[in-house]
């Protein structure tokens, strides 16, 4: 057998203003991300979501020095994983793959392939699943499997989430309370998740948000009962309903009934980027000081928090110890998740009918946005006319 590799997966993000657009186009090409009936339609969809949405994203990442840290933050984590787990024996080489931006998920698996590894742990740097994050690389290094047989012969095995992981718990614990010894006993601890559209829960089977909810009562259980908390979910992209609550609605709220001091906690989100350095830390404490909020302070993303790292660490020797963890079988412990492309037609007056109509109605007024602000239609795009 070859040597011992472990992929940490992330979302990846633009290194500087220039790449943000190619950056979004990468993102909305994804059928987890953006969820259409018809293939072919994808990517003219992503040519005009990324093209309408890239001044407004790149002023965002201007705030906040042009570019995402993501990349150099996951480069340091798999640093000093690494070194963490030669302190336990374990040699291991480390890799990064990113699903939209550089280093891509492609690129590291090239070089697992040309360093010759031969049992390789997948860890998605996401603690709870979701369909859009850990289930589209999953689905994407299924792909790359399928097709190779070099990669067949590697003892794999993934790490679908780890919410639960008593270490990660413990950690986020800690911060928190380094955070509360600088605000007042009556402070309110808000939990402010990614969210996902809606339907990925209910119609898809998204464990999400079953797993943020599991995730942050065991947070509230270590950290004790004295604390008001709430739960809401935000970065809501497009007219689709999201998971709810928002979290600016909530923000609002908690003003407007007289609370004054909150502690935000990212709970979705290990590494520093665009939605806790801008979103939370630029939008949301500019909305919670217009509502009242006297007291606004964020705990800070994991990174390299030395109990977090120990948490990876534990992950990793736990699944090289255990039964490989298959893509079959992650598909399988979550049968009732419905990657894309998932639906099957059923004729009559059924669901999926009503579904399919609407969807339709959709795409026409996609067509006719696509042609009033392009001057060009989708048949146009696709050289049909
Ligand atoms: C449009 C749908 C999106 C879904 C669903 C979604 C889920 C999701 N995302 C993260 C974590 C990250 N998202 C990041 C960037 C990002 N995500 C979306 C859209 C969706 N995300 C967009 C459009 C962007 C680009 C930034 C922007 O324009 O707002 C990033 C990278 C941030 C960076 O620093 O570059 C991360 C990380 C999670 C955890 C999640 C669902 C669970
Ligand atoms: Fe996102
Ligand atoms: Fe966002």
């Amino acid at each position: 057998m070859g040597s011992t590799g472990v992929l940490l997966l992330n979302l990846g993000g633009p290194d500087g203003p220039e790449d943000v657009r190619p950056f979004l186009y990468n993102l909305f090409s994804d059928p987890e991300i953006i969820r259409l009936p018809f293939p072919w339609l994808q990517k003219p969809l992503a040519w005009f979501i990324s093209t309408s949405r890239a001044r407004k994203s790149q002023k965002n990442y201007e705030e906040i020095g042009g570019g995402s840290p993501l990349r150099r933050i996951t480069e340091e984590q798999a640093a000093a994983l690494k070194t963490c787990l030669q302190s336990r024996g374990v040699d291991a080489e480390l890799y990064v793959g990113m699903r939209y931006w550089h280093p891509f998920t492609e690129e590291a698996i090239a070089q697992i392939k040309a360093d010759g590894i031969g049992e390789l742990v997948v860890l998605p740097l996401y603690p709870q699943f979701s369909i859009s994050t850990s289930g589209s690389s999953f689905r994407l290094l299924e792909a790359l499997w399928e097709k190779d047989a070099q990669l067949q012969a590697i003892r794999y095995s993934l790490v679908p989430s780890w919410y639960d992981a008593p270490r990660y718990v413990e950690s986020m614990v800690e911060l928190i309370r380094q955070e509360l010894a600088h605000c007042p006993a009556e402070t309110t601890i808000f939990f402010s998740a990614h969210g996902v559209p809606r339907s990925y829960v209910t119609d898809a089977g998204d464990p999400y948000q079953d797993e943020i909810e599991a995730c942050v009562a065991l947070i509230m259980a270590a950290l004790g009962p004295d604390h008001p908390h709430v739960l809401a979910y935000q970065s809501r992209v497009g007219p689709v309903e999201w998971l709810q609550p928002y979290t600016e609605d909530v923000i609002i709220e908690l003003g407007a009934a007289g609370a004054k001091h909150l502690v935000v906690v990212p709970i979705s989100f290990i590494s520093e980027h665009i939605e806790t350095l801008q979103e939370i830390d630029i939008e949301y404490r500019e909305l919670a000081e217009e509502s009242g909020i006297e007291t606004f302070r964020r705990v800070p993303a994991l990174n390299t928090y030395p109990g977090f790292i120990a948490a990876l660490a534990d992950l990793v020797t736990d699944a090289l110890a255990a039964p490989p963890c298959t893509f079959s079988e992650v598909n399988t412990s979550r049968k009732r998740v419905k990657l894309y492309p998932q639906e099957r037609w059923e004729w009559g007056m059924t669901t999926a009918a009503e579904r399919w109509n609407g969807r339709l109605a959709m795409l026409g007024f996609l067509a006719l946005l696509l042609e009033l602000i392009s001057g060009q239609g989708p048949l146009h795009m696709l050289g049909w006319l």
